[in-house]
């Protein structure tokens, strides 16, 4: 549980203007009409948790951020998502350029079959970030340690591949990888999802320090989660964003019933 000051100091209660703010956004896949009007915003240094019975948009939701849905076939959205103020659709965005600000984090941990170091190293080089070996190499040291791994594998980082790794040591490696362009908003779609609880209680603890330099948007299906990490909670029903609010007052008086019944496990 977390504790009285976390809660009073949240930064979305402080009206620290927010860094992504989507306004009546919706989205179909040919026929599927997959997002209803879906308004949210997303401040610096929170960690908003989107949650809903599955097939509710939830995910859906997270790749309009990044533009991920650019390439899928058949799909039309409407309504404006601004970052930092600029439409994300506006003709000088450079959709690669946009994609850089956030690191992506999928549910089963993907990590390239190479080396621990290569797979850290390879979006700074690959997008020029660092300019020489010896900084490329600072850049690699300080995201694995932010994304509490470097202890372990320090030893043996051009020798280990991240496919030889453990599950959760795969999925920090993963966070790692994220952070190696040095993304504002960190979206992850269910990253505990296939891991063991211990694996899982490093990662939200680790959630919990990134979220001093980063935004993160979590899809969870785990409402104890949700509860343990998330300052907001947003409920996704059939495409709607039906209720969004701090994580304390959503688990505890939620205004819509179907919260209500679906925290309390009665559909899911
Ligand atoms: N690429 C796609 N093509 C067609 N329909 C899709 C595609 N991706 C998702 N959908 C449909 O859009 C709706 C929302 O799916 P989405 O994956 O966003 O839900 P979700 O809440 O994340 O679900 P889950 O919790 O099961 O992961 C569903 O009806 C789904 O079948």
């Amino acid at each position: 549980m977390r504790d009285q000051t976390q809660t009073i100091h949240h930064p979305a209660q402080r009206n620290s203007p927010p860094i992504i703010e989507v306004d009546r956004v919706n989205l179909w896949y040919g026929d599927t009409h997959a997002l209803k009007d879906v308004s949210f915003d997303l401040h610096p240094q929170e960690i908003l948790a989107f949650i809903g019975p599955s097939g509710c948009g939830k995910s859906t939701a997270l790749k309009c951020l990044n533009r991920m849905h650019d390439d899928t076939r058949g799909v039309r959205i409407t309504g404006t998502i601004r970052m930092d103020g600029a439409d994300i659709q506006g003709a000088d965005i450079d959709p690669p350029l946009h994609r850089r600000k956030f690191g992506w984090v999928a549910q089963k941990p993907n990590p390239f079959p190479t080396t621990v170091f290569e797979n850290v190293a390879y979006a700074a080089r690959l997008h020029g970030l660092t300019a020489s070996k010896a900084d490329l190499a600072a850049h690699v040291e300080d995201c694995l340690r932010r994304a509490m791994l470097w202890d372990e594998v320090k030893d043996d980082l051009h020798g280990i591949a991240g496919t030889d790794l453990s599950g959760g040591q795969q999925q920090r490696l993963c966070i790692a990888r994220a952070l190696g362009t040095k993304p504002d908003v960190l979206l992850m779609d269910e990253p505990t999802g296939s891991i063991d609880p211990i694996a899982t209680a490093r990662i939200e603890e680790l959630l919990l320090t990134l979220r001093q330099d980063h935004s993160v948007v979590i899809v969870t299906h785990s409402m104890m989660q949700a509860r343990r990490i998330a300052d907001r909670v947003a409920y996704f029903h059939l495409g709607a964003l039906v209720e969004i609010g701090p994580t304390e007052l959503m688990f505890e008086s939620p205004r819509d019933r179907r919260v209500a019944d679906f925290i309390a496990g009665k559909f899911g």
